[in-house]
């Protein structure tokens, strides 16, 4: 029992556990943190540049700034109905995929999803390297993207009690960073002349929906990490409506200021792709005001990408667990897992922050068709086959009720992947349905149905679910939920 002991004496400080279950004793918070860290998270450049991103790409800035919230309000759901599993579950997301996979077929999603996150730190690094270049000046680019780096593991490693407050900073940070750039926008640029000029399109319409959804949609695998420590009565219902207004407003403000931005910049020559930290800088007004903002876009970057890295090696942790059976890791396991996981993000932002715009739209639209079907069959496994019920112990257990390679749920997930292609617009390929919606990527949203419309009779007659939720031994001897979702 060493290991445990040594995880026990590093205190409170650090946080003590990885992808093991929450005892309930130590469960704590309430749904409106969902909302903090999700606003907060949502309060950043990226997302500017995902709502500048449906102007380039043709749509008219009011077209696109609705599109943009339709997409959020979609993606945003599924988002949602990922977190608010987490009060229940008490163990990160990807763990409990194990569930519909099985406990060694969990891990073909799992290194998509590590793949994913080491691209969004990669490139949030490009980004917010830029803001920190500019806040301390050296005349090396590298430099900010490594101060950056250290930042985002000394969080992670500090764990689930410090992210959650970074994101309630970052709230406060970001409300007050981006309605200054709003007043700017609207004092210095005629923004009422560029809504509405280039009337409505349905293909370039469908394309900020697409754009926005797919957004929320990353957040699936990791949101519920950030849930999991809520006492597990919490209602499911406050939950997710904290998550999803968090993430939609915060969202939708960054897109609509992007959109707005891109629109403004396009007539005289793309100045916000040329440099989107350097014109968040300029419409500022420069001086100690611009140094301000810069700290804002670092300060929104470092949360999401704190969201990366932390996700990041937990599901590093998980894929690895599911061969070596460990269950518990001491902190400087997470310290060296953190490490590794930023170092690579950050030789990759060094190497590649070339060609950034085109390269992000193309990996975000690229690896959402990979684990959209993810995202299906754990939403239609746990609220509408299991109906919320999780053998925990069985997560753990490669010849449990979840098995080791659960068949029919990983050909579903193929064929969930599959059945997108046709419907695919990326740069190395174009299906051939695309043309015929005007060159708009539906994918998503095709995987997100089929595989649910197929995976749930499949689940129906294969799926073994508990009839009650399993607690691990040492919980089952403790009385259930002992705090009131108020505590
Ligand atoms: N899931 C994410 C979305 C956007 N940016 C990130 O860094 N991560």
């Amino acid at each position: 029992m060493s290991r445990i002991e040594t995880v026990k004496k590093s205190g409170p400080v650090i946080e003590r556990r990885s992808i093991d279950f929450v005892p309930h004793g130590e469960r704590h918070g309430k749904p409106f943190g969902q909302f903090t860290l999700w606003f907060g998270a949502n309060m950043q450049i990226t997302a500017i540049v995902t709502g500048a991103l449906a102007v380039i790409f043709g749509s008219d800035a009011f077209w696109g700034i609705i599109g943009l919230f339709i997409g959020n309000i979609l993606g945003g759901t599924v988002m949602a109905l990922h977190a608010a599993q987490g009060p229940k579950l008490g163990m990160p997301q990807m763990i409990s995929s194990r569930a519909q996979f099985g406990v060694f077929g969990a891990v073909i999603p799992l290194v998509l999803v590590i793949i994913m996150y080491l691209g969004f730190a990669a490139t949030g690094a490009v980004l917010a390297g830029q803001a920190v270049g500019q806040i301390i000046p050296t005349g090396h680019p590298a430099v900010g993207v490594i101060i950056f780096g250290a930042l985002t593991v000394l969080v992670a490693t500090l764990g689930y009690k410090y992210i959650h407050a970074l994101g309630r900073i970052s709230t406060i940070v970001g409300i007050l960073g981006f309605s200054y750039l709003a007043v700017q926008l609207f004092l210095k640029h005629d923004v009422v002349a560029v809504l509405g000029v280039g009337g409505f399109a349905f293909p370039t319409f469908l394309l900020a929906i697409s754009l926005s959804a797919g957004w929320q949609l990353t957040y699936g695998p990791y949101v519920a990490d950030y849930s999991r420590y809520l006492p597990a009565n919490t209602p499911a219902g406050r939950t997710f409506l904290s998550c999803f207004s968090g993430s939609v407003l915060g969202a939708q403000w960054s897109m609509t200021l992007g959109a707005l931005f891109a629109a403004i910049a396009m007539p005289k020559g793309h100045e916000f792709l040329d440099g989107q930290v350097a014109f968040v800088g300029e419409l500022s007004g420069g001086g100690a005001i611009a140094i301000l903002l810069y700290l804002v876009v670092v300060v929104g970057k470092l949360t999401v990408n704190t969201l990366n890295a932390y996700g990041g090696y937990m599901t590093i942790l998980t894929s690895v667990s599911a061969f070596t059976r460990q269950l518990r890791f001491a902190p400087w396991v997470r310290f060296a897992y953190v490490i590794g996981f930023i170092a690579v993000s950050v030789i990759i932002a060094i190497a590649a922050s070339a060609d950034f715009i085109s390269n992000f739209k193309n990996f975000v639209l690229l690896l959402l068709m990979v684990f959209i079907p993810w995202s299906s069959i754990n939403l239609v496994d746990f609220w509408l086959v299991s109906k919320e019920k999780v053998d925990v112990p069985a997560l753990y257990d490669p010849k449990g009720r979840y098995g080791a390679w659960n068949v029919p749920a990983l050909l579903t997930y193929l064929l969930g992947v599959v059945v997108q292609v046709p419907f695919l617009a990326q740069s190395m390929y174009t299906g051939p349905i695309t043309p015929l919606l005007g060159g708009a990527d539906i994918s998503w949203l095709v995987g997100l149905v089929v595989t649910a419309v197929v995976y749930y009779p499949v689940a129906r007659k294969f799926q073994r679910p508990p009839a009650e939720m399993v607690y691990p031994i040492e919980e089952t001897a403790a009385a259930e939920p002992v705090n009131s979702p108020s505590a």
